[in-house]
């Protein structure tokens, strides 16, 4: 069910590099209780998007306001209410499982209904929790860095390539728990099409780039 008193509304929303414009004039309503899919191919302006839309690179034009169960949000704090896993962000290395889990939810708050205790279980790496984070293999961290995101309380939840690594089973177990997230806005950048699959709407960058 959306939830209508949080979203994230675009108008005219630009970003342009030196003289390239990436997106225009996209001007877009993205509702709490819905997967957005934002695809197009390598290059198209994916990652940017995401990273203009979760407050970090600045627009070049247009404007962005966040609302969280009806209260606006400024967009120098929206950090605090916002998730993210992509390829190129890194885990530290140097940290356990656990240690990981701790120094980030000591941070962040857990989704309601979850526990410390259940994190490395719902994680499926119980059998590696005390291993380094530096010994673990790709499809691992990625299933780490899916779960930090998908694991904490936020209400803008950004999902770029979520498939990296992972095998077939991780990608049951991705899916299972993204579904169990309903109270967020959710949005999930990829050029492969079984990655977005399940989105209740999809933004072609190609229609953005004029
Ligand atoms: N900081 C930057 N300065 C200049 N150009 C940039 C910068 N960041 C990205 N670009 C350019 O913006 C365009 C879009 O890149 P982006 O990474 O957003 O695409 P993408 O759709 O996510 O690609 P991929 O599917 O390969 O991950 C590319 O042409 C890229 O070179």
């Amino acid at each position: 069910m959306a939830n209508l008193d949080t979203y994230l509304q675009t108008e005219k929303l630009g970003k342009r590099f030196n003289r390239e414009w990436i997106f225009k004039e996209l001007t877009y309503r993205f509702n709490a209780g819905k997967t957005y899919a934002i695809t197009g191919p390598n290059g198209s302006g994916k990652s940017t998007l995401l990273q203009v839309l979760w407050g970090q690179v600045p627009s070049s034009a247009g404007t962005l306001s966040y609302k969280v169960n009806g209260i606006a949000q400024p967009i120098d704090n929206i950090f605090e209410h916002v998730s993210i896993a992509t390829p190129y962000l890194d885990l530290i290395e140097e940290f356990t499982l656990i240690e990981l889990l701790d120094f980030h939810f000591k941070m962040r708050k857990l989704r309601p209904g979850l526990s410390m205790k259940e994190l490395p279980e719902l994680l499926e790496l119980a059998h590696a929790k005390d291993k380094l984070i530096g010994n673990y293999s790709s499809g691992m961290r990625q299933r780490v860095k899916l779960g930090l995101a998908m694991f904490t309380e936020a209400s803008f939840v950004f999902l770029d390539e979520p498939f990296t690594n992972l095998d077939e089973k991780a990608i049951n177990w991705y899916k299972n728990q993204l579904n169990l997230i309903t109270d967020s806005v959710i949005f999930v950048a990829s050029n492969d099409p079984r990655e977005y699959e399940n989105s209740h709407e999809s933004i072609k960058m190609g229609d953005f780039k004029f």
